[in-house]
């Protein structure tokens, strides 16, 4: 190919990784990612994206983490907050100038100092059944052994099949997708990760979200900055050019759900929002950890881009759904340790009987 200056090559964008710490410089802007296989390649995409805009030169930070190292198991350590705050340290450290996370994986309380800045456009957010055989879940033998390590997916499977043996699953998604046609008949993962890793062969089914509401803020990410740099340059325009607006709204409004029940509920918690014409919905479901009762509310909100105040609409909608979660029941199937059922949550209405 005969070297060309055009001005697209202009905006070509730049990007490299970098596996030891890299000093801030001119021309470079830094981000912060895990080094696991799918958040090198959320990571990647976001970079592309911001080198693209600002015209710097991005570098992947890989940020090693007690997760990655240690071979304790994640409850053990924390959850997968470690890797979360591995990352948080590295920004408000200066080590990095953005921070790559999946949003599902973040706290819902905020972080002091840390904002997040932007939520791409967001990838498939159904639950992927990737079982032998080509076989859906409705095609699944009685009794059959399905991995997942997630309460919430081990609930609804349990909902809707209560003969499968649910197996508890870990490791990543190479590790589990191992595991199919060897011990287990079909694991479950997050869609957005097996199609952000070249992996969509393996899925043999995608959950409809309206019979297994996913994981609030599933297939999106979070693009955090520290508070200080939301508004200077480059990081404003970078972010700005991140921003999906209505993936924005959507995750946060699911999200808004799960941090109002995390006071009086430890059922698991599946949320579903999206736009369509010109409100915001949200659908959002508690199950019992059996499986054998379910509460399910829907509201929408109107919700426009271009009002100014639409960026307060998702975390009332999601309020308003779990409020409504809590009055059908939500924190009787499961009630947090130490809270009275009733007394835990804003409005203080009744809470109704288990379903
Ligand atoms: N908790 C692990 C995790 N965090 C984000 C994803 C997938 C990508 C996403 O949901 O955005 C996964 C794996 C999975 O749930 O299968």
């Amino acid at each position: 190919m005969t070297a060309r200056t055009t001005a697209a090559d202009a905006q070509a964008p730049r990007v490299r990784r970098s596996d030891a710490p890299v000093a801030a410089a001119p021309g470079l802007i830094r981000i912060g990612t895990r080094g696991s296989a799918l958040a090198v390649a959320q990571c990647t995409t976001v970079a592309r994206a911001v080198s693209a805009a600002t015209g710097l030169e991005a570098v992947l930070v890989i940020v090693t983490t007690q997760g990655d190292v240690s071979r304790a198991s994640l409850a053990q350590l924390g959850g997968t907050g470690v890797f979360v705050s591995a990352l948080r340290d590295a920004l408000l450290a200066g080590e990095c100038d953005l921070a790559v996370h999946s949003l599902k994986d973040l706290p819902t309380g905020p972080c002091p100092g840390i904002e997040i800045g932007a939520i791409p456009p967001r990838a498939d957010a159904r639950d992927a059944l990737c079982a032998r055989d080509g076989l859906t879940l409705e095609a699944l033998p009685a009794g059959a052994r399905v991995g997942t390590g997630s309460p919430r997916r081990a609930a609804q499977l349990r909902a809707r099949r209560s003969d499968l043996e649910v197996v508890d699953l870990r490791g990543n998604v190479d590790t589990r997708l191992a595991r199919v046609g060897a011990d287990l008949d079909a694991v479950v993962l997050a869609c957005a990760g097996l199609d952000r890793l070249g992996r969509q062969t393996a899925i043999t089914e995608r959950f409809p979200l309206a019979e297994a509401p996913a994981a609030p803020g599933q297939g999106a990410l979070a693009v955090e900055v520290r508070a200080d740099d939301l508004a200077r340059e480059p990081y404003a325009g970078a972010l700005a050019a991140l921003d999906d607006a209505e993936s924005h709204a959507s995750a946060l409004a699911e999200r808004a759900v799960l941090a109002t029940l995390e006071a009086g509920c430890a059922a698991p918690v599946g949320a579903t929002a999206r736009v369509e014409s010109g409100r915001l919905a949200l659908r959002a479901e508690v199950t019992s950890l059996d499986g054998a009762q379910r509460i399910v509310t829907e509201d929408a909100l109107p919700w426009d881009a271009a009002d100014p105040g639409h960026r307060r609409i998702p975390e009332r909608l999601g309020r308003l759904v779990a409020q409504s979660l809590f009055d059908q029941g939500a924190a009787m199937i499961a009630p947090r340790a130490g809270t009275a059922p009733g007394a835990e949550h804003p409005g203080g209405s009744r809470p109704g009987g288990p379903r």
